[in-house]
């Protein structure tokens, strides 16, 4: 049985990196950007209103104008204001020639028969405008390679109207579950049977790692059958997980069955709880991380061993770090030898463990914010020891 950190160690060795390739906006969320990219033009890519209002050469001393034109957002036409005169003019239309400043309309102190005035002192010359380029120059670096794009990345993409960009195209992943005692959600239950809570927890977590493609099988514990369902997951995917069946039971065929699909074993069990008998293995460039069937171990090997290596693949880094160190409330004693993980909620600046850790238990995920990750070597970790900590 090896530690944590060497089936982590394992893996980081074993990690593919996806493919680059183009992808429309739509289709970014959560995708990693794989090349720089520059504004092809300026934004705003004209001097446009702040403010629904009026334009005016606010360098006039004379602070009353003859309203000549009205511009409207969108209008394209090229418009020159004369001397003493101002455009009425809407938010995020085009700044007139001959004018270099908007007062808003609430502060026009008169507006009759087409004549405006102003004479105070909150408006200078150059006020409410949004001058060209004042986003974004022409040319210049707006996101860099390595970039998450979020919804704001993807905005301002779409405002320099850049379509399609560069990431690390995410892996096909298919998941097997498995088990004789599995029924659907939504069907009834015979006694000694449950509901497949492993299967829809994967989905939901795959797509949270902004797996698109995701194939989901379902087999019995019956050797000749997980073998054809195994054969054909593993040519029609980049990475196949598998829930149930790697322990030790007479009903255990997943492992046997990798063996016989030529999948090179990466590891066999690690010192942790839950998921001890987790596998892991390679065959070409695929992936296979076979998670023991408990619920809580199929949800604590996805944190920290299946999203990291999804992850790597989407192009991200430091995948294999917790994302806080942060105190713990309580003593927590434990079981010597063995890492655990353990459902818990951040509170300040302090993590506190919540109740129902068992590893059929799937109460406590409802609830959980984090994963705590206490050393392999204590029997106890004691109130206020910093533990590393998994964001959910
Ligand atoms: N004699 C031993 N028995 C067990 C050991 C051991 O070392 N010696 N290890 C235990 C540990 S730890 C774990 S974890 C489990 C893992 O077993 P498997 O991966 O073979 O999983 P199964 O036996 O198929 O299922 C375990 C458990 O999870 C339930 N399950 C399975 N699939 C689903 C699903 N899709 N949705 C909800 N629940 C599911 C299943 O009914 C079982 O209760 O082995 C221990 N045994
Ligand atoms: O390894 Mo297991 O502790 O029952 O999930």
């Amino acid at each position: 049985m090896i530690s944590v950190e060497q089936a982590k160690k394992i893996l980081s060795e074993n990690s593919e990196k996806g493919q680059i390739i183009e992808k429309s906006l739509g289709e970014c969320l959560g995708l990693i950007l794989a090349e720089d990219i520059y504004s092809p033009i300026d934004v705003p890519s004209f001097d446009n209103s702040a403010m629904d209002g009026y334009a005016m050469n606010f360098e006039e001393t004379n602070r009353s104008w003859e309203v000549s034109n009205t511009i409207q957002a969108g209008d394209t036409s090229e418009i020159n204001i004369a001397p003493g005169k101002a455009a009425r003019i809407f938010t995020g239309a085009k700044i007139p020639k001959g004018t270099n400043t908007v007062i808003p309309q609430e502060l026009i102190e008169t507006i009759e028969e087409g004549q405006i005035s102003y004479s105070g002192d909150k408006i200078s010359t150059g006020s409410n405008v949004r001058l060209k380029g004042s986003q974004s120059k022409k040319n210049s670096l707006i996101l860099e390679k390595g970039q998450v794009l979020g919804a704001g990345q993807i905005g301002l993409l779409a405002s320099v109207g850049v379509a399609q960009v560069k990431v690390f195209s995410p892996p096909k992943v298919g998941f097997i579950v498995t088990g004789n005692e599995l029924k659907e959600p939504g069907t009834p239950l015979k006694d000694g049977e449950i509901y497949n809570s492993n299967g829809p927890m994967l989905e939901a977590l795959l797509k949270e790692s902004c797996v698109r493609k995701i194939k989901s099988y379902k087999a019995e514990d019956d050797k000749d059958s997980l073998q054809k369902i195994i054969d054909l997951a593993l040519s029609e995917n980049d990475i196949l997980l598998l829930s149930g069946g790697i322990s030790v039971g007479d009903y255990d065929f997943v492992k046997e069955c990798l063996n016989t699909a030529k999948v090179k074993e990466l590891f066999y069990k690690i010192k942790q709880r839950p998921g001890k008998p987790m596998f892991a293995g390679k065959k070409d460039k695929k992936l296979i991380l076979a998670l023991p069937g408990n619920p809580a171990s199929v949800h604590s090997c996805f944190i920290q061993y299946v999203r990291p290596s999804i992850n790597f693949w989407l192009g991200k880094t430091a995948v294999w770090e917790a994302d806080h160190n942060l105190e713990i409330s309580e003593d927590i004693p434990k079981k010597t030898g063995f890492t655990h993980f353990m459902k818990g909620k951040k509170n300040g600046d302090k993590v506190e463990l919540l109740k129902g850790q068992q590893s059929f238990n799937l109460q406590a995920f409802a609830t959980a914010e984090c994963l705590l990750e206490l050393p392999a070597e204590n029997s106890v970790v004691t109130a206020g020891t910093k533990v590393k900590v998994y964001d959910l």
